[in-house]
């Protein structure tokens, strides 16, 4: 691996670090190296707080090494006045003289403005080192920006011959098909997402919180479908625990967002975009997960293999146009991850 792609990783270790806090930010990464040795390191701060290149360069003891070092950062530093000063010209007053990039930011109001800035001050850029990699780190915020509708994950537990759940069921609550390990990892997830999804079967079998309650972390905000608005307050979903918006025909509160119901999928990642919910989990049921495979809208699912048997049962949602790419063992279950074929290109 060349000394560029290493830094990189390293890069995209600690962007990884960041992600849960920084949402809707990208969670970025940055390095800064001085003669082959890493002397500053940073990632992006809870939402509103610094940037990467900004933590990178203040954790540098010796600020006079700056100036002869190179950063290495996940995404094209930023150009614009957000919630702080632009990293490009942070840079250039620091006089750091070369800046390798993993990938170009695709917002429209930095979009390869901050490498103009950096190259217009004599700065070397090298662009594009693990590029496919970084943007997979920033997948949620190429996805929103450049498709305009949040990064999708569909996520389910199915029984060993194939089902979600019994057809029938004594009580309301989730029949548990994954271990304890794998239902501890799903709260990690859903503290990593803005919002999750459900439909309304799912509420009115399940009767599920959604929350991050075995992990640290920001319960996402919640979104339900119900047509004709029949849930009431004393489902756990409507709690106080996470904002909570029903999707419906008829309005009745004001969290209630009344959609047309004619292209379901669409006007949901609509009110998301509108909402800047950068990325949903949807955990089910059958139909509303598969009301997105058969939009083709999607981009990862995320399935728990467990070793119930169901004998019969709610079917697993069916699959289109995928590859897999990682299968883990948790205990005996195992998570299989698949994602959409497509590309941000
Ligand atoms: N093992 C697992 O991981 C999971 C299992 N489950 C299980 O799955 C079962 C529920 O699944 P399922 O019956 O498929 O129901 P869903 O939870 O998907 O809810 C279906 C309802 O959602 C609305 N809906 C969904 N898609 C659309 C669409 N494209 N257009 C319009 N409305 C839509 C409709 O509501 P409306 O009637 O308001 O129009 C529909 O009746 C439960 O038994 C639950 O326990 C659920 C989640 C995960
Ligand atoms: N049955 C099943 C799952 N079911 C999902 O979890 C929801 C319950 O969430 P909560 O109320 O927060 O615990 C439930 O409504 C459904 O969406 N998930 C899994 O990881 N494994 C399982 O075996
Ligand atoms: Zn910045």
């Amino acid at each position: 691996m060349s000394v560029y792609k290493q830094y990189m990783q390293r890069a995209l270790q600690l962007a990884k670090i960041g992600l849960a806090n920084a949402l809707p930010n990208p969670s970025v990464g940055a390095v800064i190296v001085y003669k082959d040795t890493i002397i500053g390191e940073g990632y992006t701060s809870a939402f509103g707080g610094s940037h990467a290149e900004v933590n990178a360069i203040n954790s540098v003891k010796n600020q006079a090494l700056l100036n002869e070092s190179t950063l290495y950062v996940t995404l094209e530093p930023c150009s614009h006045f957000g919630k702080t000063p632009p990293c490009a010209n942070l840079i250039v007053e620091k006089k750091i003289p070369k800046v390798v990039i993993g990938c170009v930011d695709p917002f429209a109001k930095v979009a390869g403005k901050g490498i103009q800035i950096l190259k217009d001050n004599g700065i070397e850029v090298i662009t594009g080192v693990l590029e496919k990699e970084c943007q997979q780190s920033h997948k949620r915020f190429f996805t929103f920006h450049l498709k305009k509708r949040p990064y999708i994950i569909l996520k389910w537990a199915q029984s060993a011959d194939g089902f979600i759940a019994p057809i029938e069921k004594d009580k309301h609550e989730p029949v548990w098909l994954s271990n304890a390990y794998s239902r501890q990892l799903t709260h990690k997830w859903r503290s990593e997402e803005m919002a999750i999804l459900v439909g309304k079967q799912t509420v009115l079998d399940d009767n599920p919180s959604l929350t991050t309650r075995s992990w640290e972390g920001k319960n996402p905000v919640r979104l339900f479908i119900d047509a004709n608005n029949g849930i009431d307050n004393s489902f756990q979903i409507l709690n106080e625990e996470a904002p909570t918006y029903r999707f419906t025909k008829i309005k009745k509160s004001e969290k209630d967002v009344v959609i047309p119901f004619k292209n379901m999928v669409q006007e949901i990642c609509d009110f998301c975009f509108e909402q800047n919910l950068q990325s949903v989990i949807i955990e089910g049921g059958r139909q509303t997960l598969q009301s997105f495979i058969d939009a083709g809208i999607w981009d990862e699912a995320r399935v728990f293999k467990t070793s119930v048997i169901l004998n019969k049962g709610i079917f697993a949602p069916k699959l289109m146009d995928f590859q897999k790419t990682t299968s883990v063992l948790i205990e005996e279950d195992c998570v299989w991850v698949y994602k959409k074929n497509q590309s941000f290109h």
